[in-house]
C-alpha cells in the first residue's frame, strides 16, 4: 500500500527525492534508445520490421495501412463506441477551437506597427501508444488540434498489434481525422524514423505525443540530435491529489488507481491534512484492485507512490507546486482559495465530482501533459504547439523618423556600423 511520510518531519534531500521520478538515473534508457535511433538512421525501414519482430511480437511486409484497410477496421467497432469516440471528438474540438485567437496589432510609436500571425507547422508526427494499453484516446488528442491548425502533413506511427494491424478504435478515429494512412512502428524506432525519414515513413518538422520512457528519451535525443522539434517529455503518467477530511475515500483512491494502472512506473500521490482519511484510502485502494483486471500494474505503480500528510492545505498546495504533477486532482469542499495558489501541474480537475478520466477522454481539455516535474516549464498540448507564431512588422516614413535616431544609437554602442547603415541609409 502507500508507504507515508509527514511533510513536517522530512528534511530538503527527502523532498528532492520524493520529487524525482523516471530520469534513468543509469542511463540504461538512454543507451537503448540510443543503439535503436542508431540503426533506424542507418537501416530505415528494415530496422523498423526487425524492432516491430523483436519488441511486438510481429513480422510486418507493409509497414503502412491504408484507407481501405482503416475502412475495414474502422467498420468493426459497435455504435456505442462509435458514438463515444464522437462525443470526445466533439468536445476536444469544442476547446481547441478557441484557441486560435487573433492577437491585437501593436503600434509602438506613431508610423511602427508590429503584429503577430500563426502559420501551421507544415508536417507533423503523432505518437499513439500502444505497447501495454492502445489509447484511441490519444490520437484526438493530437489529431484534433493539429487539424484546426492547419498541419499539411500528419504522421501517424503507432505499434503494430498481435495480429499486425491497428485496432478498430484507432482507425475509426483516423476516420474522424480524415487521415488516410497510419504506419505500424512504436517505440524509440517510432520517433527516430519520424525524426531521420526512411522510405516508407516520411520525416517531419515536430513530433507530438506521449508515450513509456523509450518513447519519451528517444523524443528528448531526436531534438538534439536532428532539427526536428518536441511537443514536450510526455512520459509515465502521474497523478497528485490533494484531499482533506471532506474528500470521499472511495473517490480519492478510484483517481489514483486510475493513474496507477497505466503502468508500473506511473506515480500515484496522496497529499492530505487527515490521517483518518488517509487511512480509509488505503483500505479503499486494497479492496478496490482485487476489482481490476490490471491489479499487477497498478499495484506495483501503488508500490512506487505514498501519502504524505500536511499540517494544512496551504502546506500541502505547496507541496504539489514542487512535485509539479501532470494531473492534480483537488479534492476539498473549498478550493477556490487553493486553486490560486496552483502555480505547477499539467492540468488541474476541481472538486469531488471531477475524476481526472473526464480529461483523458471526453471532457474537452488535452491529455498529452508533461510528466517528471516537466510541468514547472512546459504546457499541455494545445493548438499553439502546431503554429509557428510569426511576428510581422511594417514602418512609415514618420516611423523611421521616429525609431531610426534610436536604433542608430543602439546599433552604434554595440559597434554595428553595418546594422546603424541600414538605417541611417534610409533616413538621407
Ligand atoms: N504524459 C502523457 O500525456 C501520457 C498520455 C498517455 C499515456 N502516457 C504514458 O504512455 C505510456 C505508454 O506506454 P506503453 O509501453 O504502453 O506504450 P508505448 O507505445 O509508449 O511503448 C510501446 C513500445 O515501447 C517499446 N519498448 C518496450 N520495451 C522496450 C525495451 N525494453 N527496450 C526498447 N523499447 C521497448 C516497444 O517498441 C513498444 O512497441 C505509459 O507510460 C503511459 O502512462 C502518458
Ligand atoms: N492519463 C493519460 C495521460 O497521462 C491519458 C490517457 C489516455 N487514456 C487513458 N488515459
Ligand atoms: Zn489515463
Amino acid at each position: 500500500m502507500l508507504k507515508t511520510y509527514t511533510y513536517r518531519s522530512l528534511q530538503e534531500s527527502d523532498i528532492q527525492r520524493l520529487i524525482t521520478r523516471n530520469t534513468d538515473p543509469s542511463r540504461s534508457i538512454q543507451q537503448s534508445v540510443m543503439a535503436i535511433m542508431d540503426e533506424v538512421r542507418t537501416n530505415g525501414d528494415n530496422a523498423l520490421r526487425m524492432y516491430a519482430e523483436k519488441f511486438d511480437g510481429v513480422q510486418l511486409t507493409d509497414l503502412a495501412l491504408g484507407s481501405s484497410d482503416i475502412a475495414a477496421l474502422a467498420s468493426t467497432i459497435g455504435r456505442e463506441q462509435q458514438r463515444a469516440l464522437e462525443i470526445a471528438f466533439a468536445n476536444i474540438h469544442r476547446f481547441h477551437e478557441t484557441q486560435l485567437r487573433k492577437e491585437r496589432t501593436v503600434e509602438t510609436m506613431p508610423g511602427v506597427t508590429c503584429w503577430r500571425e500563426p502559420r501551421p507547422i507544415e508536417r507533423v508526427g503523432l505518437y499513439i501508444p500502444g505497447g501495454s494499453a492502445v489509447l484511441p484516446s490519444t490520437l484526438l488528442m493530437l489529431g484534433v488540434p493539429a487539424r484546426i491548425a492547419g498541419c499539411r502533413e500528419i504522421v501517424i506511427c503507432s505499434p503494430p498489434q498481435a495480429d499486425g494491424r491497428i485496432n478498430g478504435y484507432i482507425a475509426y478515429c483516423l476516420q474522424l481525422l480524415k487521415i488516410e494512412t497510419i504506419y505500424l512502428t512504436g517505440g524509440a524506432q517510432a520517433i527516430a524514423a519520424m525524426a531521420y525519414g526512411t522510405d516508407t515513413i516520411p520525416k517531419v518538422d515536430k513530433i507530438f505525443g506521449p508515450g513509456n520512457q523509450y518513447v519519451t528519451k528517444a523524443k528528448s535525443l531526436a531534438q538534439s540530435l536532428t532539427n526536428v522539434s518536441i511537443d514536450m517529455p510526455a512520459g509515465p503518467s502521474e497523478v497528485l491529489v490533494i484531499a482533506d477530511g471532506t474528500a470521499n475515500p472511495a473517490y480519492v483512491a478510484a483517481d489514483l488507481l486510475a493513474q496507477a494502472e497505466h503502468g508500473a512506473d506511473s506515480q500515484a500521490i496522496l497529499v492530505s491534512t487527515d490521517q483518518h482519511l488517509v487511512d480509509e484510502v488505503q483500505t479503499a485502494l486494497a479492496a478496490q484492485l482485487t476489482q481490476l483486471p490490471r491489479a499487477d500494474v497498478a499495484s506495483k505503480s501503488i508500490a512506487n507512490s505514498y501519502a504524505l500528510l500536511c499540517e494544512n492545505l496551504e502546506e500541502a498546495m505547496a507541496f504539489s507546486n514542487r512535485y509539479a504533477p501532470e494531473h492534480l486532482i483537488i479534492e476539498t469542499d473549498t478550493w477556490e482559495p487553493l486553486v490560486r495558489k496552483v502555480s505547477n501541474a499539467g492540468s488541474v480537475f476541481i472538486g469531488h465530482l471531477t475524476p481526472e478520466s473526464a480529461g483523458d477522454y471526453a471532457s474537452g481539455t488535452n491529455h498529452t501533459l508533461p510528466t517528471s516535474g516537466y510541468a514547472r516549464s512546459y504546457s499541455g498540448v494545445s493548438v499553439d504547439a502546431f503554429v509557428k507564431k510569426i511576428t510581422f512588422q511594417h514602418i512609415t516614413a514618420e516611423g523611421l523618423r521616429n525609431i531610426g535616431p534610436t536604433v542608430e544609437v543602439l546599433a552604434e554602442l554595440e559597434g554595428l556600423q553595418a546594422h546603424k547603415n541600414a538605417v541611417s541609409v534610409r533616413m538621407g
